[in-house]
């Protein structure tokens, strides 16, 4: 099976290196020339608890250059608000039937209006991973990839096969018939986990290490549980579940912010934000967390003491 996954990020890495070993080829689009050619030159190096690998059978272009090819299914793994300026270009060097989103919140499922692939799925991942420089991953915390249909076609379908060939126990994936319960699932553990990992600047095992930490977690998850339909033990169990899976990982959220770059706020807690003023509910712990979230983006400066 032939993949092309858009963004070589922690997980745009990490997928690379699990689809090349299941034995896929794999073909990596890069936002930097740079990066492509270190890929091409070095292969990507995979660090999974004490195993270093090397993964060296990647191909990696830059996607402005990228040349027009045939791929059975087309990964995107960049985040969502950089969804805009990729789309355009894919779609018309790309030709692919089938199309996976693996995006933390829902702001991209707005985007998939009057896309005609015949095929779209989505996905969410439970897996912590790092970047750990242009060609090297780290597999930071070991969960699942749940994946449901957007759009379906009727015969046979790229993404059940993409999906079946990972008997690799490491990389486990589970089909989920409705894709909306799905990601409002998913968008409770990260309205939780990213926003406080990211306010307290802690990995996301301490959100339950420190008690005061802890004790604000449960009125922000009694909150979005309501606001997002989540069945309330179901939610809470999840949300501890991730925290202790990936419990040495550094949230998405966090490494934006340390690293300076935007992050994936407006399409976690923006949204749910909406959709409790939108169902007229009072959320004020979730209200406060986005609005310190959203204070930290827009400082305009270092603090002085
Ligand atoms: N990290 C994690 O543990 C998890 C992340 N997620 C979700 O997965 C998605 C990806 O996250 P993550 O991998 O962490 O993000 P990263 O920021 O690490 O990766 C995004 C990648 O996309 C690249 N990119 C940006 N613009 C373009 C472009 N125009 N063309 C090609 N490539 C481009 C970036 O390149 P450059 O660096 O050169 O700018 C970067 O390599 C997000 O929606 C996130 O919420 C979900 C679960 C876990
Ligand atoms: C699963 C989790 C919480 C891993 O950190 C994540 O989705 C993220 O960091 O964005």
């Amino acid at each position: 099976m032939n993949i092309t996954i858009v963004g070589a990020g922690s997980i745009g890495l990490l997928y690379a290196v699990y689809c090349a070993e299941a034995g896929m080829k794999v073909t990596l689009i890069t936002r930097t020339k740079k990066q492509a050619d270190l890929i091409n030159k070095s292969g990507v190096e995979f660090i999974r608890q004490d195993d270093h690998l090397l993964v060296d059978h990647i191909d990696a272009y830059e996607i402005t250059t990228v040349a027009e090819h045939f791929t059975d299914l087309v990964i995107f793994a960049v985040k969502s608000y950089q969804l805009p300026d990729v789309l355009p270009l894919i779609k018309e060097k790309i030709k692919s039937s089938s199309w996976l989103f693996l995006q933390n919140g829902l702001a991209h499922v707005e985007m998939l209006e009057g896309i005609n692939q015949v095929e779209i799925g989505l996905a969410v991942i439970e897996h912590g991973a790092k970047k750990e420089g242009a060609t090297s991953v780290q597999h930071t915390g070991k969960g699942t990839t749940r994946w449901a249909y957007y759009k379906k076609q009727d015969e046979m379908s790229v993404l059940g096969s993409f999906f079946e060939s990972f008997k690799n126990k490491q990389f486990p994936n589970e089909y989920a018939e409705e894709w909306l319960p799905m990601l409002h699932l998913k968008l409770l553990v990260n309205g939780v986990i990213n926003p406080l990992t990211t306010i307290f600047q802690v990995k996301n095992g301490e959100l339950l290490k420190n008690p005061y930490i802890r004790e604000i977690m449960n009125p922000l998850i009694e909150e979005l549980t309501e606001v997002l339909s989540v069945p309330r033990d179901k939610g809470i169990k999840k949300v501890l579940e991730v925290c202790t899976f990936t419990q040495n990982n550094t949230s998405s959220m966090l490494t934006d912010r340390l690293s300076g770059r935007r992050m994936e706020i407006e399409a976690i807690l923006g949204y749910a934000v909406r959709l409790a003023k939108q169902n007229r509910r009072s959320t004020p712990y979730l209200t406060y967390t986005y609005m310190a979230v959203k204070g930290i983006e827009n400082e305009t400066g270092r603090r002085e003491v």
